[in-house]
């Protein structure tokens, strides 16, 4: 039985008000013979405070209160451990616990904890940095930089950022070297994806499984103004292989250059961060513990 939990507490996600949900937890835990502790981020070395807290407690299971970037710090924190990861969904994505069939209301997400299964996903490694759900390079990478350095969220300001970036966005050419394969040439944004789908719900990796030891490199390629809305409608209905711009590969490692550049931009579940080139992706299988819902 999961007793001891921790719920890791992000304040600012979301721009949603957590004032009461530490008493309403702790409260729904105690009523059900559970003890529930608190850890909140600050967003300075929070990896490596959670870590050290962690070595110094025991839990039955670690919960993320917060969006996809405390979702991917405590998953961080837990990867290579046998400690389940539950997820409170409480940012403006949630794109990780929407892949995983995850209830996004607050009850129904803490009802797993007694009644749940247990599955081991995969994790990746993108350069040195931890990432459970998705990460890219290119247009999707820019805008979420500006999206992040601005001071206003939700997916209206996000879509606005994108506007503006696409009238103006040069692609850039890539060398991307699988175990399996070799592309070379322009992309308009290139996916390194463990999951589906974005929090938008953008379906950037239809039907890919997240603890079949693979991960997938998903390509858009330059398009022409005139085929924009027939790509965005693809990705919205799980299409994304039906364009001639689009392109897949499926594999176990992979090395992303942009030839003439020593740094690119590369966003990792929701962070943008500056990487130096060549970027290594590499897979840890069914390295990360979920609680989700019985039937997923
Ligand atoms: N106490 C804090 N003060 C300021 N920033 C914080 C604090 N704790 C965490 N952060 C920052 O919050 C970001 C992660 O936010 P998170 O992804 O959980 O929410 P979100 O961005 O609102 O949601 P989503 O990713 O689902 O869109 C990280 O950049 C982290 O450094």
């Amino acid at each position: 039985m999961l007793r001891h939990l921790l719920f890791v507490l992000n304040p600012i996600s979301g721009d949603i008000d957590k004032s009461s949900l530490e008493d309403e937890v702790a409260l729904f835990c105690s009523e059900r013979g559970r003890e529930a502790k608190f850890y909140h981020t600050t967003g300075e070395d929070d990896l490596e405070k959670l870590q050290q807290h962690l070595q110094h407690h025991r839990y039955d299971a670690v919960f993320a209160a917060g969006g996809d970037g405390t979702v991917s710090l405590v998953a961080a924190a837990l990867a290579g451990t046998q400690v389940p990861l539950g997820i409170l969904p409480l940012g403006s994505g949630n794109g990780l616990s929407k892949d995983l069939g995850i209830p996004q209301e607050q009850a129904e997400a803490l009802h797993l904890l007694w009644d749940h299964h247990i599955r081991a996903i995969d994790t990746l490694r993108v350069g040195t940095t931890f990432c459970a759900h998705l990460a890219d390079l290119g247009f999707n990478a820019l805008v979420v930089e500006r999206f992040c350095s601005g001071d206003t969220r939700g997916p209206g300001a996000y879509v606005r950022i994108a506007l503006q970036e696409y009238l103006n966005y040069e692609p850039a050419t890539y060398r991307i070297v699988t175990d399996r394969e070799t592309f070379e040439g322009p992309a308009f944004m290139v996916t390194v994806a463990n999951a589906n789908t974005f929090g938008s719900n953008v379906v950037i990796n239809p039907d890919s499984q997240l603890d079949d030891g693979e991960f997938e490199i998903c390509l858009i390629e330059p398009f022409p103004g005139t085929a924009a809305l027939g790509i965005l409608y693809q990705l919205y209905t799980e299409n994304f292989d039906e364009s001639v711009y689009t392109k897949r590969l499926r594999c176990r490692r992979a090395t992303l250059e942009v030839p003439g550049q020593k740094e690119a931009l590369v966003q990792v579940d929701g962070e943008p961060l500056q990487m130096t080139l060549p970027v290594e992706v590499t897979i840890q299988p069914r390295s990360l513990r979920m609680l989700l819902p019985r039937q997923s």
